[in-house]
Formats: structure tokens, C-alpha cells, sequence
């Protein structure tokens, strides 16, 4: 239902140089979703949100924002704010003067918020007059909130939004976006913070180097993940033990109890196997008092995906120098 998608991206690349920073990126995020972007350093996640917000053009592929296709010239869609490597803000100036500034640049019109509603919103309105030279990170990261929130966008991008933010902030962001959410806003959003995308988003794209390896709702990317560790706290932790040890397709992971106490069994299962031994330990009369993954499938993904960059890098380094060895040994015997 193209109708209502608010990202509608297909084929998208972009270098920089020899560069491929985008390679052949699609992505679809529909109306009122807040969609994350996580992936390594240097994935592309920022190339691809300045695509969104109008600060640079694709090289190749088709893009369209809230339903206009966007062109080779550089603006922003109507309807889109938001801010990639942090706000940019005066110093010199209060939070309110800032958000001033930003309304008298962009001239006021029907759908612009209120100052004074914005700065509430994202719970700045106790320090609006002071400047914000003496902002923490997390501060001025929710003044960029606000500053976007003025324009009462329909698609809002955020890079990091919770970088610095405490976890009271970080609820009251999450709170804001929640809301801009229901009011049916979409939200795409990058994060290096695993818990913050899976308590925030309905879907995800994950990035590496610059293609997108997974994108979709965050139920499937369970669901199709590999072997994951969990941890199971029963009545009887010996015998709880013993049937994991003998449960076909599980794996006791020995150092489970250094990490969590002997009381804990930690096994490492596809999720089939795992309900199996579930079922086997309540069938012994086993109270089975928690289940958990030690990581989410989210953050599994993320650490397999940066374990396999840094096994093919490693390779290509290997490649490099077993290369210039040769090359040394043949020039030697010239
Ligand atoms: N303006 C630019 N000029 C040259 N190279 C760039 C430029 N912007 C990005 N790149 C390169 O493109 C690639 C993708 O960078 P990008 O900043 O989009 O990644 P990222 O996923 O946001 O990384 P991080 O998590 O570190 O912020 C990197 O190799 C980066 O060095």
C-alpha cells in the first residue's frame, strides 16, 4: 500500500569518492511507524537519513518522501525535520531564542507549534531562558527535538536522538516519539543503543557497509535468528541441568554460571529446541520461575553482523599484506 508509505526508497546508492557509503539500499516506512537504523560505525546510517532530510542527493536510485519523488536537487520535502550529526544550535542564545531564530528563518505559518508548547513537550521549559552554552549533550539533543517539533512534521529524522540522554530523558523522548507516533507521524531514527530501538521501534533496517542485510518488524528478526543464549532460572537447578545436558539441539553453556550464579542454567537452542526442554521441565515437575535471552535477538544480530565486518576485514588485511609480501619476494629476485 505505496499509498501510505512516508519512505518509499528503492535501489538508493551514494559514494563518497571510492566510497560506497549506500549500496543498493531499499526502504519502505509507513505512516505513523517509528523505524530504526542500526548498524557498525560507518554502515551508512547517517549517509542515508541526510538522503531523507534533503542534505544530499542519492547517486542512484529512487526516492520518495511522503509521496513526492524527490529529485536530483538538494531541499527538504515539506512535512520533514530533523538532524543528523546533533542539532545545530547558537550557543550564545537561550533555548527559546533558538527555537525564535528557527521561526522567524523559516516564517511562521498555520502548522507551526508554539514555542513555549514545544519546549514542554520535551521537558526544557524550567531551563527555556537559559543559554544553552550550558547545556549537557542530552539537553540540547531534546532542544533539537523540539526545534524539529515546530514544524509539526509528518516524517521526523533523528540521529541518535538518545546520545546523552539520562534514563529519565531518555523516557521522555521515547514518551514524545510514542506520541508523534500515534498522532500518526513516522519517526526514522538511527541508534548504536539496542534496548533504545527495541523498546522504540515496530520495524528495523540493519546497515552494513552500506547495504541493508535485514529489514522488516523486529518479531521476524527473532524469528529467523540463529542460536541464541538463554537464561533459565528453575526450582531445581541440578536436574534442570541434567535434562539440558541430555536435550537434543541444546547446549549447556558452561561459563553461565560464573556469569550469573549456579542457580541460573544458561543454554544456547534454537527456539523449537529450547520449547522442547521447556516442556520436558515442567513435565519433570520443574517450576520454571524465569526465561530469558541474554541478549535480544536484536542485539545478536547486531554483534554476529559486526563479528562477520570484522572477520572479512581481517581477511582482506591478510589478503593485503600476504600481497605485498609476494611482491617484496619477487622483487627481491630480480
Ligand atoms: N561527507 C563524506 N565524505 C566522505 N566520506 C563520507 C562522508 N560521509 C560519510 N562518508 C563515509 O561513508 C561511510 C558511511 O558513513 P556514515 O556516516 O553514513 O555511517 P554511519 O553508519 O552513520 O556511522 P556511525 O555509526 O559511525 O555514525 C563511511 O565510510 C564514511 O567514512
Amino acid at each position: 500500500m505505496d499509498a501510505v508509505l512516508a519512505v518509499r526508497a528503492r535501489g538508493i546508492t551514494k559514494c563518497f569518492g571510492d566510497v560506497v557509503a549506500l549500496d543498493g539500499v531499499d526502504l519502505d516506512v509507513t505512516q505513523g511507524q517509528i523505524h530504526g537504523l542500526v548498524g557498525p560505525n560507518g554502515a551508512g546510517k547517517t549517509t542515508l537519513l541526510g538522503l531523507l532530510l534533503g542534505l544530499a542527493v542519492a547517486d542512484a536510485g529512487t526516492l520518495e518522501i511522503l509521496g513526492v519523488p524527490v529529485g536530483r536537487a538538494l531541499s527538504a520535502v515539506d512535512g520533514v525535520a530533523g538532524f543528523v550529526d546533533g542539532p545545530g544550535l547558537y550557543p550564545s542564545l537561550t533555548a527559546r531564542q533558538n527555537l525564535a531564530a528557527l521561526v522567524s528563518l523559516r516564517g511562521r505559518d498555520a502548522h507551526t507549534a508554539g514555542i513555549g508548547e514545544v519546549l514542554t513537550e520535551v521537558g526544557l521549559r524550567e531551563v527555556a531562558d537559559d543559554r544553552v552554552r550550558g547545556f549537557s549533550l542530552g539537553m540540547r539533543q531534546r532542544l533539537g527535538l523540539a526545534a524539529a517539533l515546530l514544524t509539526r512534521p509528518r516524517l521526523l529524522v533523528l540521529d541518535e536522538p538518545s546520545n546523552g540522554l539520562d534514563p529519565s530523558g531518555k523516557r521522555h523522548v521515547h514518551r514524545v516519539l510514542n506520541r508523534l507516533a500515534a498522532d500518526g507521524t513516522s519517526v526514522v531514527l538511527s541508534s548504536h543503543r539496542m534496548d533504545d530501538v527495541e523498546a522504540l521501534c515496530s520495524e528495523v533496517t540493519i546497515l552494513a557497509t552500506g547495504r541493508a542485510v535485514f529489514s522488516g518488524p523486529l518479531a521476524k528478526l527473532a524469528a529467523e535468528n540463529r542460536e541464541l543464549e538463554y537464561r533459565l532460572l528453575t526450582s531445581d537447578p541440578t536436574a534442570a541441568r541434567r535434562l539440558a545436558a541430555e536435550a537434543e539441539g541444546v547446549r549447556v553453556v558452561e561459563d553461565g554460571g560464573t556469569r550469573y550464579g549456579d542457580e541460573v542454567l544458561v543454554v544456547r537452542a534454537l527456539v523449537p529446541a529450547l520449547d522442547r526442554l521447556v516442556s520436558q521441565v515442567v513435565r519433570s515437575e520443574i517450576a520454571v520461575r524465569e526465561l530469558a535471552p541474554v541478549v535480544s535477538p536484536l542485539e545478536a544480530a547486531f554483534l554476529a553482523l559486526t563479528e562477520q565486518q570484522e572477520r572479512q576485514e581481517q581477511r582482506e588485511q591478510q589478503g593485503q599484506s600476504e600481497q605485498q609480501a609476494k611482491r617484496g619476494q619477487q622483487e627481491a629476485g630480480r
